[in-house]
């Protein structure tokens, strides 16, 4: 039997081939659309209605010729740009790989932080680590990396070894994926196989996920729903808790601090944030999440971390809970229960998107990424007309949404906005990328689910009638112009969620409580055999 080999090719392999384009062609983009706009209009005027003369047809298909290929560069120029971006991010990676190099140059192979003889980490150390993990999101992917689980422990005011500035272990833990029927969850094998040239799938690539730490879990942080005097009144309980009872650090937003503070000058010991900026630098020092609200207090906390994310740990206080498991009022229990592990979690995908703006000076700049737990969506805001959107998967054009707009959803948002737009209900450890139009004017757009390895483009084109407006998980509205893009594919960090029972248990149960999904009176057998 002849052998073959099977590639997995990246669909950023053709970026080589645009960065060429972009550098010898369409360096002016803008005034070719605007002559792009011009050709529309006059075509617009000249149609082969009113012009009645052969000639002038001619000349209109001609135009009409020139009008296409203008388009098409145009479409190119939108590509180049995410392939640009792409670039810069896997450059930015590089340099952090380089700077870990540097950094363990001097110390042989042990984390800058950990080198310092006496334990403190001098400042240029710190400032180093402080810049690398503002570089970026790969810079911080990067840095997990360098220093994992490595952090600097805040002065204790009542710490019973004073106050020593020592380097702790943030707590570490093991993810394992069991098999069906193979109680042992080191059981590993290829999902793949080529073996004799046949290929297998012997395995499942998605199987249940549990989490056994190695070490015990040290600070988490809560976050709560604002505004709801039953979540003020767990989160006392559940701080003081987690204090008095598990020797744990607690962070809470700072409204949640004057919350407590409010209630009694005791509650001194909990740490907070000032800043967004400083938030983004929590992830380092905490082991675990405890939301307390319904689903959108868990986009909120998935929302503070633009990079990983430790475990959340979600208590149900809303009217549904997709996503919210756990039942507040047995909250010491779960809690003990977690943080003893091991524990079944849903590893939730999560999409990165960033606007590519026409206007941009250089094809370089792109906007902040960002991360959704939910979806993106591009809707027409409060404009009347249809929207406009061109999209297109890797490099292929896909379709052009006409109707109220489109949502790009992963699979944990399949049971949101998208199931209300006529989505797949889909598991949410399932990888993709659902393509659900909003109100499509037309009887034959179905939605789609694409593969997590593709990368979906939106763009408002030149002849839209009006801009489009984009959300990331029903938040941060963005205005999209006429060309503008929006460019969306899978991100790195997923965000883990505990389960009540295991991931396909709590998913079944959320639908049919959330949802009371296919409830329907059961037929009797009193009738036709
Ligand atoms: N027509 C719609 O169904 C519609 C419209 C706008 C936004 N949304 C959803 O609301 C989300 C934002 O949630 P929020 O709580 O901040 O806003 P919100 O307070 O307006 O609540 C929206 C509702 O969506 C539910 N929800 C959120 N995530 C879910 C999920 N993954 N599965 C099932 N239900 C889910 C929430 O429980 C809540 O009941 C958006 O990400 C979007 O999916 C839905
Ligand atoms: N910590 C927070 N800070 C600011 N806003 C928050 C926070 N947590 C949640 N929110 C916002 O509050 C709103 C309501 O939150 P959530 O969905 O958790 O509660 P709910 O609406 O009562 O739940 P349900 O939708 O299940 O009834 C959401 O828009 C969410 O983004």
């Amino acid at each position: 039997m002849s052998t073959y080999k099977l590639n997995h090719t990246d669909s950023f392999g053709d970026a080589k081939k645009l960065r060429s384009n972009q550098e010898n062609g369409f360096s002016d983009m803008s005034s070719l659309a605007q002559s792009e706009k011009a050709v529309q209009e006059f075509l617009i005027q000249q149609t082969p209605m009113q012009a009645t003369d052969d000639h002038l047809i001619e000349f209109s298909e001609a135009l009409r010729t020139v009008a296409k290929a203008l388009r098409g560069s145009s479409e190119g120029k939108a590509l180049a740009q995410a392939e640009a971006a792409e670039w810069k991010r896997r450059y930015e990676l590089e340099r952090c790989k380089n700077l870990e190099l540097l950094l363990k140059a001097p110390s042989n192979g042990v984390c800058a932080d950990e080198s310092n003889s006496n334990g403190m980490m001098d400042h240029s150390a710190k400032s180093l680590r402080l810049h690398v993990q503002e570089n970026g999101k790969s810079g911080m992917h990067s840095l997990e990396r360098i220093c994992a689980h490595e952090v600097l422990q805040d002065c204790e005011p009542n710490s019973p070894n004073g106050c020593n500035n020592k380097l702790k272990r943030k707590a570490s833990f093991k993810l394992s994926w069991g098999c069906k029927g193979h109680a042992n969850d080191q059981h590993k094998k290829e999902i793949v196989s080529f073996e004799s040239g046949n290929i297998t799938t012997p395995d499942r690539s998605s199987k249940q996920i549990s989490l056994t730490w190695e070490s015990s879990p040290q600070t988490v942080i809560i976050f709560t729903k604002p505004n709801s005097t039953s979540v003020r009144v767990l989160s006392v309980e559940m701080v003081r808790w987690l204090r008095d009872h598990k020797g744990l650090n607690v962070y809470v937003e700072p409204r949640v601090k004057a919350e407590l503070l409010s209630e009694s000058s005791s509650f001194d010991f909990v740490q907070t944030w000032e800043d967004d900026k400083e938030i983004s630098l929590l992830h380092p020092k905490v082991d675990l999440v405890i939301t307390l609200g319904g689903d959108g207090t868990v986009l909120w906390a998935a929302s503070m971390f633009k990079g990983p994310v430790p475990p959340i740990v979600p208590f149900s206080m809303g009217s549904l809970g997709f996503m919210t498991p756990f039942h507040s009022e047995q909250y010491r229990d779960c809690l003990e229960s977690v943080l003893r592990g091991p524990i079944s979690i849903t590893l939730r995908h999560r999409l990165q998107c960033h606007i590519i703006r026409d206007k941009a000076r250089h094809d370089y700049e792109t906007e902040e990424n960002m991360l959704v737990l939910n979806e993106v969506t591009i809707d027409r805001g409060i404009s009347s007309y249809l929207t406009n959107l061109e999209c297109y998967c890797d490099n292929s054009f896909v379709t052009c949404v006409q109707g109220d707009g489109l949502i790009l959803s992963t699979t944990s948002g399949s049971t949101a906005y998208s199931l209300a737009a006529g989505g797949s209900m889909v598991h949410p450890q399932v990888p993709g990328i659902l393509f659900t139009p909003i109100c499509p004017h037309s009887l034959s757009f179905r939605p789609l689910i694409l593969p997590d390895h593709v990368t979906v483009r939106v763009q408002v084109p030149f002849n839209s009638r009006g801009s489009a407006w984009v959300s990331f998980d029903g938040k941060g509205r963005k205005q999209l112009e006429a060309g503008d893009a929006l460019v969306c594919s899978m991100a790195p960090w997923p965000v883990s969620t505990a389960c009540q029972v295991e991931s396909t248990h709590d998913f079944l149960r959320s639908i049919h409580e959330g949802l009371h999904w296919n409830q329907r009176k059961i037929q009797s057998s009193d009738g036709p055999q």
